[in-house]
């Protein structure tokens, strides 16, 4: 029955003149908005790929054009399904059963929609282009008759009541469609334009799950019969039996239930990419004019075709959602080990409706297996089935069931084989963090950098080169190569005591140190390759480069940034001083994630024990810490310091020190602005300010206090990082500002693992501002940290903080702090004409 009402769909598809509606009903759900594991957005901003991990952490990863959505992905928050629309992904947060929004939309506000009717639990949710519904949980006495539909966005915000058990609804474009669970007849709803969608409900048939696809209206039919006539084609709708279908805008795509192969029709772009040849997949989403599936592989990676799809580095999810309750009638449970985290979870999928032509259905679906097929000899006509039944004996009826479990077993295989993949993988990961840099041969960086030729330059610093490589496994990284002085004798032991603690450090916002190369007079360190360059090339480039980091990637940037500078100062044991926070220094990477690179790195200048820089600061001019430089006290906070100057720097887009302009130095520049008020004189030109100023008035006044003469009066790298987080979610729209949950977690990649040791670190800094110093007297450049594993680090550090480095760093503030009022008057900031021995690179 279903399949009739597929056709009359196809009718209808067929002669686009006519018709205005696509919908497709279905067997199961997963289209442009159904809810799944797995989720696509499109739209002008760019389309998007989200998943839940494979990992069974139900968390969310997402990859693709729109920045919006990739910078506020809630990587922290576990879901139990997603759905995608026009601009902006939404997942079922797994905690309140409530819909969390994420990109942008005109119509749906991000984070929680509003208004959300108090304690609502949803069962599930769909999006369509502007808006997003969720289905409540049933509800039970005499109301359990009745079921409730919210919905947010685009002429759809409302609270809609329905007689009648719903079991699951889905989203179209510009409509909503329901599935009644007792007659399993269809129901569609929306405004004036979703008419033709209900005047065509198939009434009377029944459905065993829905999808609801596109709506085209006059103008887009007009340019796809044109574009048609062009050469462009409709399929006609499969008659295979389908495990799924989705929908996107003008066309749908399947998976046929005894094999997995994907089949799609409908509207085809001829210059788009076709479904690749012989793929199987576990489930399917629609954007509009692209389908993404999850392949029936061990790597479980996504893979798209169509027009417009999201290309990147794919990245494996998971295949469906594990559920808190039995699998129920006709699913089977999977073997799930590794794929749900929570006991007591279960992965299920659907069990094949039936057998493919010319077998016969041996036994049926129950809790543990799919149904069982065996070619049926008396009706054969395909060589397949042929050849399966020439051979009349037992032993051949065994193969012939075989042969199709050839066919379906490649699924559960693939789950067996995906979980055993994962238990091996977690020891190997484990390992990984806590390797020490990879020791490689000269030849192999020479060869891998073309010989270190001039092309292979991506930046310089003052005492480096950086080179971009490909290592002899693929793997692209950035090579620095130092520049040497002739009467440089590094200590071999103190440069492999360096290593260890580089290589040890391990932060999702922390330039990753792959290896290094310590052979006759080079030294070189191997990165990661950052493919976006450094923000001081996108904030010092051309005009496009300036407006391509909008305020939202641009705060993004600094909350990144300031998470790994905050891991430096409150888990690396002892603190690790970066001393060289500036924009240069923040590198961004293929995801646009923002990176701290270069800590340690000012060992590769000259650090021959003659050399006045090894006794002066180290740093770059307009970064470094006034107290720093004119007292040589070098603390976490000469950190927070050069990081309220890159705050300046992202707010305004001026270089820290500037001399085209009559104040050359940002800090003397814009603080007294910011202290007047006058917010909008510091904003970069560049950017349209955002509509509420609010945002980036936070940041202004923390950028005032992180350069505070004063080190103690600065706030500690949490507490800035704090400031920002809500910034950013103020800035993004959502409503929880003051319990910032959104922008810990909209942080990609970001690692904040060990939660209670950063509440111990913002206690400490709330006890008392002096114990939060932790001062370093007179660092030499090339400091020398004991070897530890991350976990004694982290155990170490409380101790350190407690005990023999606070007691140091008192005994220091002590001394220090005479030192200090005395020269009180003294300090001042860094003027630009101040000839200091100090590494620059402007
Ligand atoms: N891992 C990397 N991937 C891509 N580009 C990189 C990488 N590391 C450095 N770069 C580029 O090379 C430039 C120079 O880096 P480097 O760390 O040598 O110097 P710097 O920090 O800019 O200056 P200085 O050494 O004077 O502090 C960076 O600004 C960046 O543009």
């Amino acid at each position: 029955m279903a399949m009739l009402n597929m056709k009359q769909w196809l009718v209808g598809f067929g002669s686009l003149v006519k018709v205005v509606v696509f919908s497709c009903l279905w067997l199961q759900v997963s289209s442009l908005g159904s809810m799944s594991s797995i989720a696509t957005s499109y739209g002008d901003k760019g389309s998007v790929f989200c998943g839940l991990k494979s990992d069974g952490s139900h968390t969310v990863t997402c990859y693709g054009m729109n920045s919006a959505i990739i910078y506020g992905t809630p990587t922290h928050f576990p879901f139990l399904g997603l759905t995608g629309g026009d601009g902006f992904v939404c997942g079922l947060l797994m905690s309140s059963s409530q819909p969390y929004c994420w990109g942008s939309s005109g119509h749906v506000e991000m984070g929680v929609p509003q208004p959300m009717v108090k304690g609502a639990q949803y069962l599930e949710i769909s999006a369509g282009d502007y808006h997003v519904c969720g289905l409540r949980k049933p509800l039970t006495g005499r109301h359990r008759n009745t079921s409730l539909v919210d919905c947010w966005g685009y002429n759809m915000t409302n609270n809609y009541v329905f007689d009648g058990q719903v079991q699951s609804i889905s989203a179209g474009s510009q409509f909503n469609c329901g599935l009644f669970s007792q007659n399993r007849t269809v129901f569609c709803w929306g405004d004036e334009s979703s008419s033709p969608v209900i005047d065509m409900i198939p009434h009377g048939t029944r459905f065993q799950k829905i999808s609801a696809g596109g709506l085209l209206d006059m103008g887009e039919e007009v340019s796809i019969s044109l574009r048609q006539g062009q050469g462009n084609n409709v399929d006609m709708a499969p008659t295979d039996p389908m495990l799924s279908v989705v929908g996107g805008k003008f066309h749908a795509c399947g998976i046929k239930s005894y094999d997995h192969g994907v089949v799609c029709w409908g509207y085809s772009f001829k210059a788009g990419t076709p479904v690749p040849r012989g793929i199987k997949v576990f489930v399917v989403s629609a954007g509009n004019y692209f389908t993404c599936g999850i392949l029936v592989e061990k790597s479980l990676v996504p893979v798209c075709w169509g027009v417009g799809f999201p290309s990147s580095l794919p990245l494996p999810a998971s295949p469906r959602m594990c559920r808190s309750t039995p699998c129920p009638p006709s699913y089977y449970e999977t073997p799930q080990n590794g794929l749900c985290k929570s006991p007591g979870s279960h992965v299920c999928m659907p069990c094949s409706p039936s057998c493919p032509p010319e077998m016969y259905q041996r036994s049926g679906c129950n809790l543990k297996s799919d149904i069982l097929c065996e070619y049926n000899c008396s009706i054969c006509s395909s060589p397949e089935c042929l050849s399966n039944c020439s051979s009349s004996n037992d032993a051949a009826s065994g193969k012939k069931s075989e042969r199709f479990w050839s066919m379906q077993l490649p699924v559960v295989i693939a789950e067996i084989a995906f979980a055993v993949f994962l238990v091996s993988i977690v020891p190997d990961l484990e390992e990984f963090k806590i390797r020490r840099a990879q020791m490689f041969p000269y030849e192999e960086l020479e060869r891998a950098t073309s010989g270190f030729k001039e092309e292979s330059i991506v930046g310089k610093g003052s005492f480096s080169c950086v080179f971009k490589g490909v290592l002899k496994d693929g793997t692209v990284v950035a090579v620095k190569r130092a520049i040497m002085s002739p009467n440089v004798q590094k200590n071999s032991k103190e440069f492999h005591t360096e290593l260890d603690l580089l290589s040890r450090l391990n932060h999702a916002h922390l330039l990753n140190l792959l290896g290094y190369c310590e052979e006759g007079g080079e030294r070189l360190l191997v990165y990661e390759y950052m493919a976006h360059g450094s923000l001081h090339q996108h904030l010092h480039g051309n005009k496009v480069m300036k407006e391509q980091l909008d305020w939202v990637r641009r705060v993004t940037i600094a909350v990144q940034a300031a998470r790994g500078i905050e891991y430096l100062h409150g888990y690396a044991c002892p603190p690790v001083i970066h001393r060289d926070i500036k924009s240069s220094n923040i590198l961004i990477d293929e995801e646009h994630n923002a990176r701290v690179a270069d800590f340690g790195l000012s060992l590769l200048g000259p650090a021959d024990s003659s050399s006045p820089l090894a006794e002066l600061p180290a740093g770059t001019l307009g970064y470094l810490d006034p107290e720093y430089y004119r007292l040589h006290y070098l603390t976490t906070k000469s950190d927070v310091y050069s990081f309220g100057v890159l705050l300046l720097e992202i707010l305004s887009g001026r270089k820290a020190i500037d001399m085209q302009y009559e104040e050359g130095n940002i800090v003397q520049w814009a603080v007294p602005l910011i202290k007047s008020g006058d917010i909008d004189a510091i904003l970069d030109p560049v950017l349209k300010p955002p509509p509420d100023l609010d945002a980036l008035r936070r940041i202004a006044n923390v950028a005032c206090k992180s350069v505070r003469m004063r080190g103690k009066d600065r706030p500690s790298m949490d507490k800035v990082t704090t400031v920002l987080e809500r910034a950013l979610a103020q800035l993004m729209g959502s409503p929880c500002i003051e319990q910032p949950i959104l922008p810990t977690e909209v942080v990609l990649g970001s690692n904040r693992l060990h939660k209670k040791s950063s509440q111990r670190s913002s206690n400490r800094s709330e006890s008392t501002d002096v114990e939060d110093q932790r001062f370093e007297f007179r660092a030499p450049s090339w400091i020398t940290f004991p070897s530890v594993t991350s976990s004694q680090r982290r155990s170490g550090s409380e101790a350190d903080v407690e005990g023999k480095n606070i007691a140091e760093g008192r005994h220091n503030v002590g001394g220090g702090g005479d030192v200090l009022r005395s020269l009180e008057e003294e300090i001042g900031l860094a003027s630009p004409q101040e000839r200091l021995f100090l590494q620059h690179n402007f």
